[in-house]
């Protein structure tokens, strides 16, 4: 089945965006994208990829950094006047909502975030970037300034075709709550992080 899109105004805090909502997936998942401005024109548009995280981005947990990272890209897209924010739903690293929550949990007991999710019989990191590139595809976007400090987004996309001609680290939301968590994104996960 063909991937569909939908699309519709979106006003926000930072602006008006175009909320793209695209349907029949590889994945079958719902994914969701906000645009502003020309994204099809140059130079390189703003790029970033952002993973589902209902705790962080919609009850503002401090266990992570989500949530300010969220906003911190919607307000430079907004800046800029042009970019691309991708909404991936793959919540929880791709293991889901629950049993990011199981993990937690394990977390609680003295566990970090990569030996949870190995003890509960997954990868470190369950995602898979090639439905962002996609998505990108979708939009007819071939060249981007990618926000982010996670190397396998950039490498997941210029695998598809998709030139990174930048990468920009997005650096938000740190704090005493999430200091371990981020410690072993950067030691453990590869995290472009100081
Ligand atoms: N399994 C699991 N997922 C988590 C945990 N904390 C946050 N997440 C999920 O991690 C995803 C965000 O990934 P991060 O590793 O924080 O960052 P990133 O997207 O790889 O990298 P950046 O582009 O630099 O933000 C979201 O889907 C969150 O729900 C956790 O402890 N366990
Ligand atoms: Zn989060």
């Amino acid at each position: 089945m063909m991937p569909q899109t939908i699309n519709a105004k979106l006003p926000t805090q930072w602006g008006e965006f175009t909320i793209h909502a695209l349907e029949k997936m590889p994945d079958g998942k719902e994914h969701i994208a906000l645009s502003m401005g020309n994204i099809q024109s140059d130079p390189p548009v703003l790029v970033r990829i952002h993973s589902e995280c209902l705790t962080g981005d919609a009850f503002a947990s401090l266990r992570c950094d989500c949530g300010p990272q969220l906003e911190a890209a919607l307000e430079k897209i907004a800046t800029e006047g042009r970019g691309i924010l991708v909404y991936l739903r793959q919540e929880g690293r791709g293991i889901g909502l629950v049993n990011k929550i199981k993990a937690y949990a394990l977390q609680d007991q003295g566990q970090d975030t990569v030996e949870a999710n190995i003890n509960l019989g997954f990868k470190a990191d369950q995602r898979d970037f090639t439905i962002a590139a996609n998505i990108l595809d979708i939009l007819d976007v071939k060249k981007v300034r990618l926000m982010t400090n996670n190397p396998r987004k950039v490498s997941a996309l210029e695998t598809a075709n998709i030139e990174v001609v930048e990468r920009v680290p997005l650096k938000f939301g740190r704090n005493p709550h999430n200091e371990a968590y981020l410690l072993t994104k950067h030691g453990k996960l590869g995290h472009l992080l100081d």
